[in-house]
């Protein structure tokens, strides 16, 4: 899987933001192991507090459904530089994929950041820090 089919699927995925508050659409796809990409957006709700991430739908949509092994996520947005992923979602996504895991940022205008979950979120707490 080429890291532009992953990022076309993060657009199509985008198209179907539910974003009346904030009018951000965001797309994201993510790449199984066994090479099936669960797509995601973002899913706003009138109290604000309950909006969804991209990011976390499309991993919490494949988690769901018992693919919980990835290589790889995309993120899209209408963004000057590529769209950096909230915190919430950057602690989510370490938590369920591997520190080397692919990110792929990118923005409507082509921009592409490629980087490891481990750059995206250095030092993250992590289930190794609950126990003694
Ligand atoms: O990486 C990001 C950043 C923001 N959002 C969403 C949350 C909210 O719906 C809107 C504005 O923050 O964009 C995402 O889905 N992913
Ligand atoms: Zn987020």
């Amino acid at each position: 899987m080429k890291t532009e089919q992953l990022i076309e699927e993060a657009k199509a995925a985008r198209e179907f933001a539910y974003v009346p508050y904030s009018k951000f659409k965001v797309g994201a796809a993510l790449l199984t192991k066994d090479g099936k990409i669960y797509r995601g957006c973002n899913i706003e709700n009138a109290a604000y507090s309950m909006c969804n991430c991209a990011e976390r739908t499309a991993l919490f949509k494949a988690y769901s459904e018992g693919d919980t092994k990835y290589t790889a996520i995309a993120v899209v947005a209408d963004t000057v530089r590529p769209v950096p992923p909230c915190g919430a979602c950057r602690q989510v996504i370490s938590e369920l994929c591997p520190s080397d895991m692919k990110i792929i940022l990118t923005n409507l205008n082509g921009d592409v950041k490629e980087l490891t979950m481990d750059e995206l979120l250095p030092g993250a707490f992590s289930p190794e820090d609950l126990y003694e």
